[in-house]
């Protein structure tokens, strides 16, 4: 076993001999999991062998390892290595792949997100090159498979992003060649201990000094736990970074989320875990920031002086087919709004940041989400689909859903308004809509602007001032696109004037066939230590506050949501909201073809 997977790893081939006195020598001083590094206690590593483990070169720090310890996020990663000297430790962080593999391990590797977007993901980066040449999966679930049924599985699963794809086959060959499957407990030592050995043999196959180990928990929350100890406590790396990415659900309400966060502090430090929201992967919201600090016509106008109302609105043109189960125990707030919505606003209203840095960030996204008031019930709209009848064929409602329980109460669709009581924003609403089973799939933003004072074309615009004021459009999906709505004279005699649109449409601006998808960019992301686009744990406490009493007085009053038909815009309620703050839905204009 061990003489074919040295022969898959191409790099220079170092004994274990030579690699177990590199890893002792490397602990001199073994830590209790989860205990606080106190880099003063440890002597610096033997010169030799950082000479022959660590490369210094503090230029390609990530971060996080420049901010203050202090604050308790950005401590460099000494959690697998022992105590260390602070120096040695950011060494350990770095990415110098001509020394050290790269282990992804996802737990769950049979489930739903694995096929559908992680193994996709990783092959995209291997195929670009942008994962290190010793790299390599290991799956791992209760479900029993060996090596080759699992490379099987990941190969029904991939496909080359663009058509004809230079090699595609050959890549998805060799990519497979890097796939292991260990299958086991989530909440057993033996089974993580196997996986440890597994990953071991395979490291050391490759012949490098070092490995870097990076865990998916793409598996259930009420497994969260015990699988994060179980990578932690058994399978991090004593030789690099070990970072463990964690999917949402985190908790269902601000106690349940604390307790989440308790449960992987156990065993984790925040530097190393990775709270993924894929929304903040998407390429329009990457530029969100691009678009509003780097181009003047912009950020001074991101304000309530020149905004009326901001709206960010998720539709989707299905229902929850398939998982129904899942989904009746969150609903829409839950599963849409408090998390990418809320992030993409965060985003939107934050604070020119210090620096791009991760913590910069962050702190001004974390001040955005504690200045708003918490969401009224009064400001909410719910709503669940029924089933309807549309071209001859009956479109299901949510409860028939056979995984959805009967006389279900969980809404599929929700409308609220958020306001953020700080001087830029004050009194200016945001609109937070998100909803299945509607008539069309899309994600955007829309900025609508106050009208133009004392606007000499005013006569020419009728009583309703605003209709005809600019909106800013940013279309995160599908169609990429940002264009701005302005008034502009109808070209010829006489003085006609119409509504148009600055218009950058990704697809022809950019000519390239699809864009990287959320998850490419993330895990690409953790690879390099950047925790720009992940969520920090004040961020998600602050996010669950504003949440939290909403969510509970909806449940414990058992309020019923409007109903409304598979494939419509929603349930009317939503227009009142909007009224309530003078605002219209931009997106009911129907400046697309509807999609059901
Ligand atoms: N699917 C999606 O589109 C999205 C999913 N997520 C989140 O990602 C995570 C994974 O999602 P998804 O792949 O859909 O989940 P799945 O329901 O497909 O579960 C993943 C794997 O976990 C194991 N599993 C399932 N149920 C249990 C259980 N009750 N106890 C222990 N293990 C179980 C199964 O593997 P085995 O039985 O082999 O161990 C399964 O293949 C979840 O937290 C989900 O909320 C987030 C965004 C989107
Ligand atoms: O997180 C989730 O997102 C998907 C929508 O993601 P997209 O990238 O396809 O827009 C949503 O369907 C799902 O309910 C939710 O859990």
């Amino acid at each position: 076993m061990l003489a074919q997977q040295r022969s898959l790893c191409g790099g220079s081939k170092v004994p274990a001999s030579t690699l177990l006195p590199l890893a002792r020598a490397a602990r001199p001083c073994v830590p209790a999991m989860g205990s606080s590094p106190s880099p003063q206690v440890c002597p610096k590593l033997n010169q030799d062998v950082r000479r022959q483990l660590l490369t210094p070169l503090r230029s390609s720090l990530t971060t996080e390892h420049v901010t203050s310890p202090g604050n308790g996020v950005a401590q460099p990663s000494l959690h697998s290595f022992g105590k260390l000297n602070v120096e040695d430790a950011y060494d350990l962080e770095r990415n110098d792949w001509n020394t050290t593999s790269l282990s992804v391990v996802v737990l769950g590797a049979s489930g739903d997100l694995a096929k559908k977007k992680i193994f996709p993901a990783l092959f995209a980066l291997f195929y670009e090159g942008l994962l290190p040449p010793e790299f390599h999966v290991f799956g791992f679930a209760r479900s029993r498979m060996t090596d080759a049924e699992f490379r099987e599985l990941i190969a029904s699963t991939l496909t080359c992003r663009v058509s004809a794809r230079e090699r595609c086959v050959e890549k998805q060959d060799d990519f497979l060649r890097r796939c292991f499957y260990s299958p086991g407990q989530y909440d057993e030592a033996e089974s993580f201990q196997d996986l440890n050995r597994r990953m071991g043999e395979v490291e050391a196959g490759c012949g490098k000094q070092r490995s870097n180990r990076m865990f998916f928990l793409s598996i259930p929350p009420n497994v969260f736990i015990p699988a994060a100890g179980g990578a932690a406590d058994y399978c991090s790396t004593r030789t690099g970074w070990t970072r463990v990415i964690v999917e949402k659900p985190f908790g269902r309400d601000s106690a349940s989320s604390a307790a989440l966060s308790r449960g992987l502090a156990a065993h984790l430090r925040e530097d190393q875990i990775y709270r993924i929201d894929h929304y903040l992967g998407k390429e329009l919201i990457e530029n969100l920031t691009v678009l509003r600090f780097s181009n003047l016509v912009f950020e001074p106008l991101w304000s309530r002086q020149y905004i009326r109302n901001v709206q960010i609105v998720f539709s989707e043109n299905f229902g929850t087919e398939g998982r129904g189960g899942y989904f009746d125990q969150y609903g829409i707030i839950r599963d849409v709004i408090q998390n990418h919505l809320l992030q993409i606003l965060a985003l939107f209203a934050m604070e020119p940041p210090v620096s791009l840095a991760a913590e910069d960030i962050r702190n001004e996204k974390v001040k955005v989400l504690r200045s708003m008031r918490a969401v009224q019930l009064d400001d909410t709209v719910l709503g669940q689909y029924r089933s309807r009848v549309h071209s001859g064929r009956t479109l299901p409602g949510y409860r028939d859903d056979k995984t959805v329980p009967e006389g279900s109460l969980t809404p599929t669709f929700a409308a609220c308004a958020l306001f953020i009581n700080n001087a830029r924003w004050d009194g200016v609403p945001f609109l937070l809509k998100a909803g299945k089973a509607l008539h069309t799939r899309r994600a955007e933003i829309r900025v609508q602007f106050r009208h133009v004072p004392g606007n000499l074309y005013k006569h020419k615009f009728g009583p309703d001032l605003d209709s005809a004021s600019n909106e800013l459009v940013i279309r995160i999906q599908p169609k990429e696109a940002i264009y701005l709505k302005v008034n502009n004279k109808v070209p010829g005699l006489g003085l006609q004037l119409d509504t148009t649109r600055l218009d950058l449409q990704y697809q022809s601006a950019f000519q390239q066939s699809e864009l990287p998808d959320a998850y490419e960019r993330l895990l690409l992301d953790v690879v390099n230590g950047d925790k720009r686009l992940f969520i920090r744990y004040d961020e998600l406490e602050a996010a669950w506050d504003l949440f939290t009493p909403l969510l509970h007085e909806i449940e414990s009053r058992k309020l019923i949501p409007e109903l409304y038909p598979y494939g419509s815009r929603g349930p009317v309620g939503a227009h009142y909201l909007a009224a309530k703050y003078g605002v219209r839905w931009g997106d009911i204009a129907n400046e697309e073809p509807e999609d059901v």
